[in-house]
């Protein structure tokens, strides 16, 4: 019912401008006409505006509609009537000037009430979206150009049959009618169907009970100090301005492409195909991504789009950035709007609906005016630069200038609204159309230092995880070492799981899961307490070992597999990797001559082990500030002095005064949970008994669950005192 009556209200608006021009046969006339009927139809929003919004907040919605649309009725059915009784033609476009004024400035209250009153239909939040989408696209699509198209095809089918209709029956004057009884009969639906939305919340009610003027200030009020609400409804606007702005300057840019005049059309209509394509694909194309992330990067697509319009340089390239502004701001408007339905309370959605809707047209209206005006005022210039002289058109310096400020809104509007801050936005978004969007990072208070050695087969990474935490237990620091997999109890048993040869291994795909529930088990159990109690926690391979062994090694999807890891994890991320960059060749050898024989995993072929290598590579190169590489053919004292280097400015300064030995901790034994390079399982679950140190450093590996070790190291010994509970605090 209401894409009919927006159907009847567009048609209106196009017959309301013919009618008046027709009146003249002066073509100066006739476009003084055309324009000040349209002109007219947008001004009341300037005058009843502010005040529209409490009229759908105060009173009964059901009611506000029906009476609004009956008197829209009545004025939009006088119109043609007036010249059917043989007024004069000044008489004629006087009466249909004040009538369509008085009709738009009754819109103005209908539209806020009919905005606040539907999702009290809707039974879920789900529901809006698509409700939105059916009622934008109707409206700003599908209508426009059917009334459009329905009209001229009228207007041709009557010249070419050469039939002389009486003028109550010209096409115009029909249409007229039409967009007349539309109203009709929506106020008969809204009476009759839709009783639902009728009646008051208490809340209204006792709203109601202010004056009008409070009630109005109160609005105001809401949006001020509401910063989700004040940063959609600027982000919404600035979207407007945008699409506004190629509107008014779409007239010389067309010249300036030297395509003539068909090329305004086609963009001026592009830009309304865009807008459809976007508002009705859009949440098919992005699906579960964040809608106040998704308002912002739209808003940006939208703005961006306007300054490729600034350098296109032929038609074609044109026609795409117009359609992309269109998507962009019907897509920035879907957001927004659901945003709002969804989160503005039902007592207040009249007031911020009116503002919405009524500030959308005084945008439009004044960027149109404005870019219209500026890009008159001049049109190509030559720029003289001394060496090299420039041509410089004032159409395209706007449109650049415009879609830079309209980037900075946007990027402001995300900033203020992001509900997943530390989420990467590209892969966020890559991850939603892919259908897996990215968590956002559990919020814990994290006062740790989180520390994790990666690397290739025997590359060092257990040797400089002992040197680095001896280092810093005897600095008197909270030190918890860890590893994956297998430093918690259900992770030794998967650990058995993955690398044992004895029994059938897990398929790739298994065998990711299988690395990731052990990651997730280690992380919600081991290093986010010990992080949040602030100590420095040292993992011998995390969620880079899955990205490099199953991503690159299995050649299973590596986006797919960071998704997995970051859901694992919650989204934790350590604050240095330190990369043991080691050829497969020379860290295998040294895995050999450990003589414990090699797990599945190691197992693997050279190929395999050089994919992995390059991955780890890869990794550090696209994030060089979280990684620290070093070489691991270089001794054992240079790789740890760089990296205690580089862990400086991270921890801080030791705690004074420093403990002695760790031993000082006086906190129970516990043995070290070493696990075999088998995969055997580890011994006790750290979740019990403290954190679990990672195999020996000596390479020995000893018997599961054995607390005895051949050559006991410092951490060896750490293993041994450590009690979560009980350790040095930092
Ligand atoms: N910089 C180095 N130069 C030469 N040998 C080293 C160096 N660092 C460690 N090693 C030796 O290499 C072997 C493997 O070391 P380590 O166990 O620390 O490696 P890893 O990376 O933890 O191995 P894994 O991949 O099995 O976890 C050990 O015998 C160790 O003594
Ligand atoms: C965490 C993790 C590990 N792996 C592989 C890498 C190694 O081959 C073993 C672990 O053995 P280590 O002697 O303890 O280094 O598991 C993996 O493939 N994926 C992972 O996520």
């Amino acid at each position: 019912m209401l894409g009919a009556a927006s159907f009847g209200d567009w048609i209106g608006l196009l017959a309301t401008g013919l009618f008046a021009s027709a009146q003249f046969s002066n073509s100066a006339a006739q476009g003084a006409a055309f324009g000040g009927t349209i002109a007219v139809r947008l001004l009341p929003a300037l005058l009843l505006g502010p005040i529209a919004g409490v009229f759908a907040d105060r009173f009964d919605r059901r009611y506000t509609m029906v009476i609004t649309d009956l008197i829209r009725f009545v004025f939009y059915g006088s119109i043609p009537v007036v010249a059917l009784v043989g007024a004069s033609p000044a008489l004629v476009v006087t009466w249909a000037t004040i009538a369509t004024f008085v009709g738009e400035t009754i819109t103005l209250i209908w539209i806020p009430a009919k905005e606040a009153a539907v999702p009290n239909l809707l039974q879920h939040k789900s529901q809006i979206e698509v409700s939105n989408q059916l009622t934008l696209v109707t409206t700003y699509g599908i209508t426009p150009i059917l009334a459009a198209l329905g009209l001229s095809a009228l207007t041709a089918g009557v010249q070419h049959s050469g039939v002389a209709l009486p003028d109550w029956a010209q096409p115009v004057q029909l249409a007229l009618y039409l967009n007349a009884l539309s109203r009709l009969a929506t106020a008969l639906v809204v009476f009759f169907g839709i009783r639902e939305i009728g009646g008051k919340s208490a809340e209204r009610q006792q709203a109601a009970e202010q004056s009008m003027f409070h009630q109005f200030l109160d609005g105001w009020k809401y949006i001020g100090r509401t910063p989700l609400v004040r940063g959609l409804v600027l982000g919404i606007f600035g979207a407007f301005a945008a699409g506004g702005v190629v509107i008014g300057a779409a007239r010389t840019y067309a010249t300036s492409l030297g395509a003539g005049e068909a090329a305004f059309y086609l963009l001026f209509g592009t830009i309304f195909l865009g807008l459809a394509v976007g508002i009705g694909l859009g949440p098919m194309i992005v699906k579960e991504l964040s809608r106040r992330r998704w308002f912002g990067m739209n808003i940006v697509l939208a703005s961006g789009s306007v300054m490729f319009l600034g350098l296109a340089f032929h038609l074609s390239m044109a026609l795409v950035g117009a359609l992309l502004v269109g998507a962009g701001a019907g897509m920035a408007f879907l957001a927004g709007t659901t945003l709002l339905y969804g989160e503005v309370d039902d007592a207040v959605r009249g007031r911020v609906f009116a503002v919405v809707q009524i500030g959308v047209r005084m945008v439009l209206l004044l960027a149109i005016t404005l870019a219209g005006l500026l890009v008159g005022l001049g049109s190509s210039r030559r720029l003289d630069l001394g060496v090299a002289s420039v041509d410089v058109s004032s159409t395209r310096v706007l449109l650049l200038v415009a879609g830079a400020v309209g980037i900075w809104v946007g990027i402001g509007s995300f900033r203020q609204m992001d509900d997943k801050k530390g989420v990467p936005i590209l892969a966020d978004l890559i991850g939603s159309v892919r259908g897996r969007p990215l968590a956002p990072p559990e919020e814990f208070v994290r006062t740790g230092v989180f520390v994790v050695f990666e690397g290739g087969e025997g590359a060092g990474k257990s040797t400089q995880v002992t040197r680095l935490a001896d280092k810093l237990l005897a600095e008197g620091r909270d030190v918890v070492v860890t590893r994956e997999p297998g430093a918690t109890d259900l992770g030794g048993r998967i650990r058995g799981l993955v690398l044992d040869h004895s029994e059938d291994g897990p398929s790739p795909r298994a065998e990711a899961l299988l690395y990731a529930a052990d990651r997730a088990h280690h992380v919600a159990t081991l290093v986010r307490p010990a992080l949040a109690r602030g100590a420095v926690v040292i993992s011998d391979r995390y969620v880079d070992s899955s990205l490099a062994y199953q991503g690159a090694g299995r050649t299973l999807p590596v986006q797919e597999i960071s998704w997995l890891s970051s859901w694992a994890t919650g989204g934790l991320k350590p604050d240095l990797v330190v990369l043991l960059d080691v050829d497969p060749g020379v860290g295998l050898g040294r895995v050999g001559a450990r003589g414990a024989g090699a797990d599945r995993l190691e197992s693997e072929s050279k190929a395999f082990h050089e994919r992995v290598r390059y991955a780890f590579l890869d990794l550090a190169a696209a994030d060089p500030k979280r990684y620290l590489v070093l070489d691991a053919a270089r001794p054992t004292d240079e790789i740890a002095a760089a990296v205690a280097a580089r862990l400086a400015d991270l921890v801080g300064e030791p705690p004074t005064p420093a403990p002695s030995a760790p031993a000082t901790s006086g906190s129970s034994a516990s043995p070290s949970p070493e696990a075999s390079a088998s995969g055997s399982p580890a011994a006790p679950s750290p979740e019990t008994s403290g954190p679990v140190a990672p195999p020996s450093a000596s390479g020995s590996p000893s018997a599961p669950g054995s607390s005895s070790k051949s050559s006991p190291s410092a951490l060896e010994e750490m293993a041994e005192v450590l009690d979560l509970d009980e350790t040095p605090k930092s």
